[in-house]
């Protein structure tokens, strides 16, 4: 049986409490993990300390800069393991891992091993009372020792897209991936070794929230910044411990997000586009669209077309060919999206198609399948179009103003990422400054540069990572005035 161990100081560590990963296809056994204890926590933040103070505090920007470009690139040789790993803890299809999830795990040291060379800091001259002039200039320096919570919807993606800008700013980390998910993260220390990367610089713990490696970590007073992706609900709880010592938090949380669909849209592109939004993933990207407002004029055939597109999604082995819709992540949250399939059903919904289990033949009967669903006739209150649902499920309600779209947009306590399909540019750069939310897509959706901002507004985060944005959070700033 596989074992995945903790990587500290640059040493694989065993733990004799052991939890089991599995694979949503079949609920087959993927390995044993070891679990983290207080212990090794505390070893892995004091391991980044000193590495922190030793040998990548000291390297030059440069050096940092090509190690993060050699990680990369053994990213890249070892694509094939990683594409196994990420679909053994997933089910998602080969096809979206290989062109979504292993190139950006890459991207994200790349990108940003390149964009720290280049970020500028301030300086500003000034007059001074007595007549003479003094100059500011500031400094940046590394936060620190940077703790990484992940979640399991996109495991390498979410991990790197922190552990990229947080290295290449001369911090060290210590991260901490989702129970569900721990093998790419496994696999990741496996690069850091093979490289060169030094001891401690990237360490890795395996746990769970509560009591476990993840609250002993966000908890732990080494750490100097929390950089976390997942519920609301738990970025709360980190919240909470991050107040203790005063650290800073990036959080990057849940959503609701809206799809407004005008009656002027380009029809193929929008059923393509709300189709990919809605059920990409199985609906397990926090950028999805659970919630689709169409123009009257054209939601009944809207509906009946992305009844269509949905019903042509298939199911099965994530190697075949053709098959694009995996599992849920796991047979609890399968549970947990089948109860929000029901209470819609109780609510008043109709049920365009879906609203149930996928029932599959062989060993797949054992996996965590569910169909993907649209509802229509549900009234705004239900918590089925009020809480985030992290599945495969959509529901579509008619509006007939651009005023009325915008309010049914912004009535939601989240507001991280919108979509919204129009030829008209005008009114759809209107929506782009009067929806709340940290990321705004027009005729597209999940487009991504790593320069531009991302991040939630209302409850959906705190703070904002990409490009310049991730040196804001990863830097502590430094002005020095001189008197001339
Ligand atoms: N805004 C974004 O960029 C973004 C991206 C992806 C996912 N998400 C959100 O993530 C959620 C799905 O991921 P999830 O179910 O893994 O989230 P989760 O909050 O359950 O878990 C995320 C991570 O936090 C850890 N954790 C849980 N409790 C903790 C505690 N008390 N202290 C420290 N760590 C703790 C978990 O072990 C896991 O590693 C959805 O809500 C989704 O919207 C947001
Ligand atoms: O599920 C959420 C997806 C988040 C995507 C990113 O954080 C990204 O593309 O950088």
């Amino acid at each position: 049986m596989k074992a995945f161990r903790n990587y500290i100081n640059g040493q694989w560590v065993t733990t004799a409490k052991q939890f089991e990963d599995r694979n949503p296809i079949d609920n087959s056994l993927v390995a044993l993990v070891h679990e983290a204890g207080k212990e090794e926590v505390d070893a892995a933040v004091n391991a980044a300390r000193a590495a922190l103070n030793g040998p990548w505090g000291s390297m030059t920007q440069a050096a940092r800069g090509n190690m993060l470009v050699a990680v990369a690139d053994e990213i890249r040789r070892r694509f094939d393991d990683f594409l196994a790993a990420e679909i053994a803890d997933t089910g998602k299809p080969k096809t979206l891992a290989s062109r979504v999830d292993i190139p950006r795990g890459g991207d994200n040291f790349r990108d940003f091993a390149d964009l720290s060379q280049r970020f500028p800091t301030e300086s500003y001259m000034f007059d001074t009372p007595d007549g003479g002039k003094a100059v500011n200039y500031g400094v940046r320096t590394p936060r620190g020792v940077i703790a990484v919570i992940s979640p399991w919807n996109l495991p390498l993606l979410l991990m790197t897209w922190k552990v990229g800008p947080a290295l290449a700013c001369g911090n060290t980390v210590v991260v901490k991936p989702s129970e569900e998910t721990p093998a790419t993260a496994t696999l990741l220390a496996e690069v850091m070794e093979t490289v060169g990367v030094p001891p401690g610089v990237f360490n890795l713990v395996h746990g769970f929230g509560p009591d476990s490696a993840g609250a002993f970590l966000t908890e732990h007073p080494g750490v100097d910044g929390i950089t976390f992706t997942g519920e609301t609900r738990t970025g709360e709880v980190i919240m909470k411990a991050a107040a203790r010592g005063v650290r800073p938090v990036s959080l990057e949380m849940g959503g609701k997000n809206a799809g407004i669909v005008f009656a002027d849209c380009d029809f193929d592109k929008a059923v393509a586009g709300i189709t990919r939004s809605a059920f990409e993933n199985t609906g397990q990207v926090c950028l999805g669209t659970e919630r689709v407002y169409v123009e009257r004029p054209i939601f009944d055939r809207f509906v009946a077309a992305l009844k269509q597109s949905a019903e042509s999604l298939k199911p099965g082995n994530p190697y075949d060919d053709g098959m694009n819709f995996g599992p849920l992540v796991s047979l609890a949250h399968q549970r947990k999206v089948l109860s929000y399939y029901e209470k819609a059903v109780a609510d008043g919904a109709t049920v365009v198609t879906g609203g149930e289990r996928w029932a599959l033949p062989g060993a797949l009967a054992e996996g965590a399948w569910v169909k993907p669903t649209i509802w229509t006739g549900l009234p705004e209150t239900s918590a089925v179009i009020r809480e985030e649902i992290f599945g495969p499920c959509v529901h579509l309600a008619p509006f007939d103003s651009e005023e009325e779209a915008v309010a049914l947009a912004n009535d939601t306590p989240y507001g991280l990422a919108s979509t919204v399909w129009t030829q008209d540019i005008g009114r759809a750069h209107r929506l782009g400054s009067r929806i709340n939310v940290g990321i705004f897509w027009i005729n597209s959706w999940f487009l991504r540069d790593l320069r531009t901002s991302f991040g939630g507004a209302k409850q959906s985060g705190i703070g904002r990572e990409g490009g310049a944005h991730s040196y804001e959070f990863y830097t502590e700033t430094r002005n020095v005035c001189v008197k001339l």
